[in-house]
């Protein structure tokens, strides 16, 4: 369980990006972050794993205090937070493998980790969960050889190699076209529930949060207005989260007929 508790992050003098937030998240619910530009969602995301350090506030995963942790016991505790990038953050001249298996990083030795001897039972769970997303057959490709689809699809079962209790993807589809956003957005789903794990999404793709995560958690200016299930985000809700701030259309178009239609980037 992810329990955040008045939780604020200020840059430096400037007014606080987070305000005092509260968001408890248990089992293996899928809950979608969704917030105009500048609202704290990465941020947010980024001090459940300390990449940010937060000013103040509690962040506890299942029981253990996040936010006073340093050194081996701050590694020790990331090692429990898988993350998913938008950019994929791949090692491109590594191979699909060779990537995946950096998620047992915090878990080998250094020796290992430089010669690259994985244990046995690694390089088992590494092909299971490859075949599991469909890229067992590019084990051995370079990273850089692959679609954006299938780079997201490596950056998930790195993340999972980790053993994750909560997973964290920081607008996962965002450099995907609607298809492959929407195969993303599946696979996490599914994933959540069949490994039991709490899966916080990043996204600005609202009809997207509506259709595949069970709980949307609306920001603005760094206080939640906005935390319920999909069926209750309507009109009122998306004015509240953007109204005044000039967006997209298409990303912050709710209905669910347009869920195809409603991603506003480009694909790579
Ligand atoms: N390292 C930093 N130093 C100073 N200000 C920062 C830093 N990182 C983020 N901010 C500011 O904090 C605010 C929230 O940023 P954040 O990236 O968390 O928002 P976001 O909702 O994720 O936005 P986006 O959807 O554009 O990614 C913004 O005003 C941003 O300029």
């Amino acid at each position: 369980m992810l329990e955040i508790s008045k939780l604020v992050k200020r840059y430096g003098r400037d007014e606080p990006v987070l305000k005092e937030l509260d968001l408890t998240v248990e089992g293996s619910s899928v809950v979608s972050i969704v917030g105009a530009s500048g609202a704290g969602k990465s941020t947010m995301l980024r001090c459940i794993n300390r990449l940010v350090e937060p000013t103040s506030g509690s962040i506890r995963l299942n029981g253990t205090e996040l936010v006073t942790l340093k050194g081996r016991e701050l590694r020790r505790a990331r090692r429990k937070i898988g993350m998913v990038f938008q950019g994929f953050n791949l090692i491109d001249r590594l191979t699909v493998m060779e990537n995946v298996l950096a998620g047992r990083l915090g878990y080998v030795n250094l020796f290992q980790a430089i010669t690259r001897r994985y244990p046995q039972s690694d390089i088992e769970r590494a092909f299971q969960l490859m075949e599991r997303v469909g890229i067992a057959h590019y084990a051995n490709k370079r990273a850089d050889e692959l679609s954006g689809g299938e780079r997201q699809r490596v950056g998930v079962v790195r993340a999972l190699m980790q053993e994750p209790e909560i997973l964290l993807a920081d607008e996962p589809t965002a450099s995907l076209d609607p298809r492959t956003s929407e195969q993303i957005m599946k696979l996490l789903q599914s994933l959540a529930h069949e490994l039991s794990l709490p899966v916080l999404i990043n996204i600005h793709n609202v009809a997207q949060a509506k259709a595949y995560t069970e709980r949307i958690v609306g920001l603005r200016h760094g206080r939640m207005i906005f935390d319920g299930a999909p069926a209750d985000f309507g009109k009122e809700a998306l004015d509240a989260i953007y109204g005044g701030i000039e967006t997209a259309e298409e990303e912050i178009t709710a209905e669910p007929g347009r869920s195809t239609q409603g991603v506003a980037h480009d694909s790579t």
